[in-house]
């Protein structure tokens, strides 16, 4: 097919479709040979499995597990499992794809993959799910391996899964592997610094941005939607830094207040209401949809993709849309904010810090040495701050979005290895 026809399309709009049109601009951009395109558009492997859980009442459900392998051209494959009743093989495809140029753009040796469940975690118990994850994990078991796959948590897993993984994949092998996996807790190999990591790399892209326009994250007004992993951190680094948050949101509703929330409480209060929002006295109850419209300087969505879309981009009224969430703009939603000025962070840049902190945890594990948390931080910034430098570079020499420089540089690193491994091999 001629590049040409891979131009931008309203068309496009599934989460794989959409993934692929901006791979097709930036091959466009980079007058890439159209055979390592056809090759960069498909994931390598595709692997699903069954998973029989034993229920707590007696009955056994069977589910489908899956992983998806975008690309190894630079490494083993990485990136997270999800757990989400949503999950779909051609939503894991896309963010698998994301996730091979968001390790290219920050240079990290490893290439993209994603992995899930379809369920909803907080309808099972922790014995269940431990069940769910150990049977995942062996089912998976000859295609992960720190030298091959390594998963990493995501929407609906945590240290905690990671852990059962960890420890079913070593029982399989024989012996301790921390390197399978990355986000595991401390006591067996994680990383410091791991748990804030997303959350910090997008506060110091947000950071890096108003900056270049002569402003400071103090008295900055902030939308964060989610308050997750990643929500919940880059809110208290973002309030730590000066910002003013101004609300903050997960499915039970959106919390507001004109003159920032006081985010160690809303913190506290979600700890002692396993992980919920709902009920947060001290704030106005909005909603998800709100929250997107409210009058501030830099909206956050840390929440699932396809948020900001044809429907309400005209909306927005922030000025920088910092994607901390992985694909939260449709195609049509980011050509409207363009086309209004507003300045969109992309997700393979934004959230890159947890993939980057989850590089430097492998590190560490490889080398069997452990670093304190300043010094993890300290060598992610340095990687984040050099990534959007180069993306800000681009794009304002080229007078192009952020997205598409970042996607030149991430797909252009892997065209340049892929070229040079040989294609036809
Ligand atoms: N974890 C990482 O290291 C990492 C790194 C890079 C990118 N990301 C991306 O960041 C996003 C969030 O991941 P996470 O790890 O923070 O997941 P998480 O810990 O599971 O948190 C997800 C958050 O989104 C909220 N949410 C879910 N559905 C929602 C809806 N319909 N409307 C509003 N809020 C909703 C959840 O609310 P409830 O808790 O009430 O369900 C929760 O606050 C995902 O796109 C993920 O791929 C994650
Ligand atoms: N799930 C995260 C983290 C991946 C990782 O650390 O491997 C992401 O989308 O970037």
């Amino acid at each position: 097919m001629p590049l040409t026809q891979l131009a931008p399309s309203p068309a496009y709009i599934c989460p794989h479709d959409r993934a692929c049109t901006y791979l097709g601009q930036a091959a466009l951009a980079l007058d890439m040979d159209p055979n390592i395109l056809r090759i960069l558009e498909q994931p390598r492997k595709v692997v699903t499995v069954s998973i029989p859980v034993l229920l707590d009442n007696g009955e056994v459900q069977v589910l489908a597990g899956h992983r998806v392998q975008h690309c190894d051209v630079l490494g083993p494959y990485k990136g997270g499992t999800r757990y989400h009743p949503a999950v779909t093989l051609q939503e894991l495809s896309a963010l698998a794809m994301l996730m091979t140029w968001k390790c290219a753009l920050v240079g990290i040796p490893y290439g993209g993959a994603k992995g899930g469940i379809a369920i909803d975690p907080r309808l099972y118990s922790v014995r269940e799910l431990e069940r769910i994850t150990r049977r995942y994990t062996s089912e998976l078991i000859k295609d992960i391996g720190p030298a091959i796959d390594i998963p990493a948590p995501d929407i609906g897993t945590s240290s905690q899964e990671m852990a059962w993984m960890m420890d079913t994949y070593s029982m399989n092998v024989g012996h301790a592997v921390p390197g399978v996996v990355t986000g595991k807790p401390i006591s067996i190999g994680g990383s410091k610094g791991r748990a804030m990591a997303t959350g910090r790399g997008v506060m110091i892209t947000v950071r890096e941005a108003l900056a270049e326009r002569g402003q400071t994250l103090s008295q900055t007004r902030i939308a964060i939607q989610g308050f997750g992993k990643v929500g919940a951190a880059a809110a208290a680094l973002l309030h730590e830094a000066g910002a003013k948050i101004i609300a903050v949101s997960d499915v039970s509703g959106a919390f507001f207040a004109e003159n920032g929330l006081d985010i160690p409480a809303l913190e506290g209060y979600a700890r002692e209401n396993k992980g919920s929002l709902a009920g947060f006295p001290d704030a106005e109850l909005i909603t998800n949809g709100e929250l997107l419209a409210l009058p501030c300087d830099v909206l956050i969505p840390a929440a699932l993709e396809d948020q900001i879309t044809e429907e309400n981009a005209d909306q927005v009224q922030a000025q920088i849309v910092a994607e901390a969430a992985n694909a939260p703009v449709t195609l049509m939603g980011d050509r409207l904010l363009e086309a209004r000025g507003v300045t969109v962070l992309p997700d393979i840049l934004a959230n890159a810090g947890g993939v980057v902190v989850s590089y430097l945890e492998w590190v560490q594990g490889q080398s069997y040495v452990f670093w304190d948390e300043e010094r993890v931080n300290r060598e992610m910034e340095g990687l984040m701050v050099q990534a959007y430098q180069r993306v800000s570079e681009l794009a304002q020499n080229r007078q192009i979005p952020l997205r598409q420089a970042a996607y030149m540089l991430g797909v252009g690193r892997v065209a340049e290895a892929l070229g040079d491994r040989g294609l036809y091999p």
